[in-house]
């Protein structure tokens, strides 16, 4: 008999309170001191890093959760600045009782090197030249915004990285650091991403950097303190806001409809905007095309306008040489090696989250099975989800419920390997009755597996195994052994452990590799430790 222990459910033990906002925050700044070398070699000094942090580090700021930015984001990810009346990009998730939980983790959020929203790009001043760079700026790759946020985890005296996570290009930044800084990350989130950018991708990135450049106003990149390059920037985001999108949300969005001829063309705020339901949008009317000149229906169709208000407004907060910067950083990225993403992310230790999204036709979910198939190829503990949402690619922005499920089960999720004993005793077979009580009553331990030359499982003898073989006189060990021995994998969920050891009231399980190779023991005193760690 073993010693049988209730092990309690795990299944309450995360409840999830109602979400709430985070009040007024505020962005800082960090200069990376001395030189900052960059991929290619070329290097950039006062580099400067916009970021912003939600919640409290604790005492071994071991609970810090990097949030990486998309495309066009910033380091203002959830809260609100003073006076603004829109939240951070990623409100939706970030904050008390959400699922990058502020009242337990510390979350930082940065905007990249290359950006336009305080982090060093090119619409910095240069500081040999006391000009803007223009594009005189160093070309830069996803490692380069790795590498600078690393230098801000630094600076903040972070060790490992609780978790990395971020969509879209934000996504890449995740895929990066677990390659880049293994040691660094436990966790990593990547949403609607790519570890390598198709053709596909880099064809609208490239059409978007032909509409800046071809724009007479871009000057060569020159055009600080002038009249910006506005009109190219705002078609290259009209173009990358339809591959944001999906053709069933422009179809409930818009439909056919067309915006009132009387009525302002823009909506200005977003409770004047179109609604969302074709039922609420005004009539769909053929456009009178006898009677006016081309010029009166340049706008006409919603869709028209909407893009258009999208065109406008980016141009009103983003730089155009940045845009050029960061698009080409996308369309470089490649975490193949060889022509194998196996190889590329062969270095990976992080615990995965991959999460794609149904209707993404930019970074479809064939996408995201890719990495999460090269990770498991490389035994990394990978799991894959998909958001179901007709909002496109956007949706990692937008669909509240699915996210927050799905990552606060993620981060919650603790793993055999997270309690595990990785310093244990075993015997041989071979091995006495009496060495082995012995080894026992030395290590204060109640299991001993039983272990093959190659350090193969081969069962399982226990205190009260050895009590009934002295009992009965018996020697050899080989004589008592449970050869129908229970085990769990390391990167089994803590409940699954907890279940086996219910279900056949043993109080210890040896934890092997894919190999049956012993690499560990769990034991329920380690499960009633963490339990009681949360009660
Ligand atoms: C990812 C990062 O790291 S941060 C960057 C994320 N932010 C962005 O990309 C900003 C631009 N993107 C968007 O707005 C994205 O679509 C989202 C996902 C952020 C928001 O999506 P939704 O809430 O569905 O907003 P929607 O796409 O309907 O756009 C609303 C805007 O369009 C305007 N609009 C809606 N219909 C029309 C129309 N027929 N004509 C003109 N304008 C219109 C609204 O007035 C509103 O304007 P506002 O943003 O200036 O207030
Ligand atoms: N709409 C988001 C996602 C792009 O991938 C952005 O502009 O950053």
């Amino acid at each position: 008999m073993e010693i049988s222990t209730q092990v309690p459910s795990f299944k309450n033990l995360f409840s999830g309170k109602k979400g709430q906002n985070l009040g007024i925050v505020r962005s800082m700044n960090y200069e990376i001191p001395g030189i900052f070398r960059l991929e290619s070699g070329k290097t950039l000094s006062h580099v400067r890093i916009e970021y912003e942090m939600y919640g409290k580090m604790n005492a071994d700021k071991s609970n810090v959760i990097l949030v990486c930015h998309a495309l066009t984001g910033d380091a203002h990810a959830a809260g609100f600045h003073a006076g603004d009346k829109k939240p951070g990009w990623w409100n939706i998730v970030i904050g008390p009782n959400k699922a990058f939980d502020t009242e337990r983790y510390c979350i930082v959020c940065s905007n990249i090197i290359g950006g336009c929203k305080g982090s060093t790009g090119p619409s910095s001043i240069n500081p040999e030249t006391g000009k803007p760079y223009g594009i005189s700026f160093p070309v830069l790759t996803i490692v380069d915004m790795v590498n600078a946020q690393k230098k801000l985890v630094e600076h903040l005296g972070i060790k490992q990285l609780f978790a990395v996570t971020g969509g879209s290009m934000g996504g890449m930044q995740v895929l990066q650091w677990t390659v880049s800084y293994p040691e660094m990350v436990k966790k990593a989130i990547a949403i609607a991403t790519t570890a390598s950018t198709t053709p596909q991708q880099i064809a609208f990135g490239a059409i978007g950097r032909k509409a800046i450049t071809d724009d007479p106003k871009w000057n060569g990149g020159n055009y600080y303190g002038k009249k910006t390059p506005a009109q190219g920037l705002a078609l290259a985001r009209m173009i990358g806001h339809i591959t944001y999108l999906s053709d069933a949300s422009m179809q409930k969005k818009f439909g056919r409809a067309q915006q009132e001829k009387a009525g302002p063309n823009l909506p200005k705020t977003s409770s004047e905007a179109a609604p969302e339901i074709s039922s609420e949008v005004s009539p769909e009317v053929s456009p009178e095309v006898s009677s006016e000149t081309f010029s009166d229906h340049s706008s006409n169709f919603q869709v028209e306008s909407y893009l258009n208000h999208q065109g406008d407004t980016f141009t009103k907060r983003f730089d155009a040489n940045s845009y050029l910067y960061i698009t080409k950083a996308v369309d470089f990225f490649d975490l193949s090696k060889n022509g194998s993403l196996i190889e590329g992310l062969s270095g990976v230790t992080a615990k995965y989250l991959v999460i794609s999204i149904t209707s993404d036709w930019l970074y479809p979910p064939y996408q995201s099975q890719e990495i999460v198939s090269a990770l498991t190829a490389n035994g990394v503990d990978a799991k894959y989800e998909e958001i179901r949402s007709q909002y496109g690619h956007d949706a990692f922005l937008l669909e509240e419920g699915q996210l927050n499920y799905l990552i606060r089960g993620f981060l919650s999720q603790i793993l055999v390997s997270d309690i595990m004993y990785r310093n244990f005793y075993s015997v041989s077979r071979n091995e006495t009755i009496e060495n082995a009580s012995t080894l026992m009553v030395k290590k204060k331990v109640n299991h001993l597996p039983v272990i093959s030359e190659d350090e193969k499982l081969e069962g399982i003898v226990t205190s009260w195994d050895i009590t009934k073989a002295v009992a009965c006189k018996i020697t050899e060990l080989n004589e008592i052994i449970t050869r129908d021995v229970k085990y769990v994998f390391s990167g089994d969920k803590i409940e699954t452990a907890s279940s086996i050891m219910e279900d056949y009231s043993i109080s210890a399980l040896p934890v092997i590799d894919s190999e049956n190779r012993v690499i560990g023991m769990v034991t329920s005193e380690s499960i009633s430790a963490l339990i009681g760690k949360f009660s």
